[in-house]
């Protein structure tokens, strides 16, 4: 049995679907914004048909536990019954899921690689929403949010965007609309003959690939769909995931605690901060535990908008060979919490919840770079090689035996991390005198998320600080012994 990972950080017209659908208001549950009232829609499509359709397909039951229906954010499971925790909820069949291989072979043969299978999985949905209610799909594909009910940064404004411009999610929305673009322009020109996808625009093929992202889970056919288990909506806290087996070939999920009968059964998507769930989700935790905050490393990764990024300075006489050694010593690629490679050449600090802890939160990586930052002469950092090859090989992963340099390498990160927060203090405060119009509820959703994405972000900023003043403190009084 494996753990199906959602498929974020997979870098790889909106028109009515049916023209029975109509709309219904369902306001936010957040008290700041009861007032603005914010809503979000739903297709009222009857929800009930949902699962004997799903099951009739797949010719099992699929679930006796749980039910459809609207929540504060779209739809959502639900118990229908008294659910006890470890009972298996739901059940769906390989058969019934949609996946690469659902896209016909004329268009796939037609695909170069650099059409990755969120891409193909996208291509997939826009092909069967063409068909119309021809479509084998149709229910389930009626039940996909439409572009007004999703925000994920990929689809606001630059207004909107300018309200996140602090975060490195801004520069990742950038990246990933330039992404998505790239991979859009590749398909177009490669269906250009195929009637039946010919016709999508930019906006549809933006709509799909987030439809896919923030619902689909990684499978041995790269990326799947798994109707009626994409409807649980996220809870940060449950312990409750998507399981593949691929023996039985179905996807399953198990209660992780006990739910009455009508009370809203979520699970945990992934260990996902504010970043990500705003970026491939579309919403944000007015609390998250898993907030973090990026940050670009040094001079070799010029992004022209970065915020957030530590440099070694022009003026510094040993910047060639401070450069030259970081590039020698790269980190490899590591593995992030939710089990993906990250990429980005980038430092991810996590809250720190103990000001006295051992470090945690601040990355090993980092403070070797402000190790190597703070040397002063071509000595200071031959001593850090020559360190780093009788260890383990990794620069400046060891405290200073001088502890005032030690001192000063941390108090070069502290002085930095001083400056983000008053960045970001700014930032909230001028988020306060953004007015949102009236009439544009959309925008005051947008806004209470960027919000919340800022907080949580200067949040882990200010426990940095409070680790490196309580590290900085504790080795001066060492000094003064
Ligand atoms: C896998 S789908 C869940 C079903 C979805 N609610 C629907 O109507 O189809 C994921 C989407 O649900 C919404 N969602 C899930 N959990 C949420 C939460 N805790 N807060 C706000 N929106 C949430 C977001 O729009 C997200 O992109």
């Amino acid at each position: 049995m494996v753990l199906s990972v959602r498929i974020t950080k997979l870098w790889c017209s909106q028109r009515s679907l049916f023209a029975t659908s109509h709309r219904l208001c369902v306001k936010l549950p957040f008290s700041s914004l009861s007032k603005s009232k914010v809503s979000y829609s739903v297709n009222e499509e009857c929800d009930d048909d949902f699962l004997p359709w799903l099951e009739r397909k797949a010719g099992v039951e699929i679930s006796s536990a749980l039910s459809i229906a609207k929540s504060a954010y779209g739809r959502s499971l639900f118990a229908s019954k008294k659910i006890r925790t470890g009972d298996c909820i739901l059940k769906v069949p390989y058969n019934v899921q949609i996946a690469p291989d659902n896209l016909l072979p004329k268009i796939r043969s037609l695909l170069g690689d650099e059409v990755g299978n969120v891409a193909k999985v996208a291509i997939v949905i826009l092909f069967e929403q063409k068909l119309n209610q021809d479509s084998e799909w149709a229910p389930y594909i009626g039940r996909l949010p439409q572009l007004g009910e999703m925000h994920n940064t990929i689809f606001w404004s630059e207004d909107e965007l300018d309200m996140v411009r602090q975060s490195s999610l801004y520069q990742e929305t950038v990246n990933k609309n330039i992404q998505i673009e790239k991979v859009f322009l590749a398909i177009k020109q490669a269906l250009e003959h195929i009637p039946e996808v010919d016709h999508i625009t930019l906006k549809d093929f933006m709509r799909a690939y987030a439809l896919v992202e923030s619902r689909a889970w990684g499978s041995t056919k790269g990326v799947s769909l798994i109707p009626f288990a994409d409807f649980f909506n996220h809870d940060g806290l449950s312990k409750a995931v998507v399981l593949n087996d691929d023996d039985k070939q179905l996807s399953e999920a198990f209660a992780d605690r006990d739910y009455a009968p009508s009370e809203e059964v979520l699970i945990r998507y992934g260990k996902f901060p504010n970043a990500t769930l705003l970026l491939d989700f579309g919403f944000t935790l007015p609390y998250n535990r898993h907030d973090e905050v990026g940050f670009m490393k040094f001079a070799v990764v010029v992004y022209r908008d970065v915020q957030i990024h530590i440099d070694i300075p022009d003026h510094d006489p040993l910047h060639e060979m401070k450069l030259e050694l970081l590039q020698r010593h790269r980190l490899p690629c590591i593995k992030d919490v939710n089990g993906f490679n990250s990429s980005r050449d980038s430092f991810t600090i996590k809250e720190i919840k103990c000001a006295g802890g051992k470090g945690k939160g601040i990355p090993q990586s980092l403070r070797a770079f402000a190790r190597i930052l703070s040397c002063s002469t071509p000595q200071e950092l031959c001593g850090l090689v020559t360190e780093a090859e009788q260890n383990d090989g990794r620069l400046a992963r060891h405290p200073f035996r001088n502890s005032s340099q030690e001192i000063l390498a941390h108090k070069i990160l502290l002085s930095e991390i001083t400056r983000l927060i008053e960045e970001y203090n700014a930032s909230i405060e001028s988020l306060e005198h953004v007015l949102s119009p009236p009439t544009c509820k959309r925008f005051a959703l947008r806004k209470k998320m960027a919000q919340d994405l800022l907080v949580g972000e200067l949040r882990v900023l200010e426990s940095a600080s409070a680790w490196l003043k309580n590290y900085c403190a504790t080795l001066t009084s060492t000094l003064n012994l």
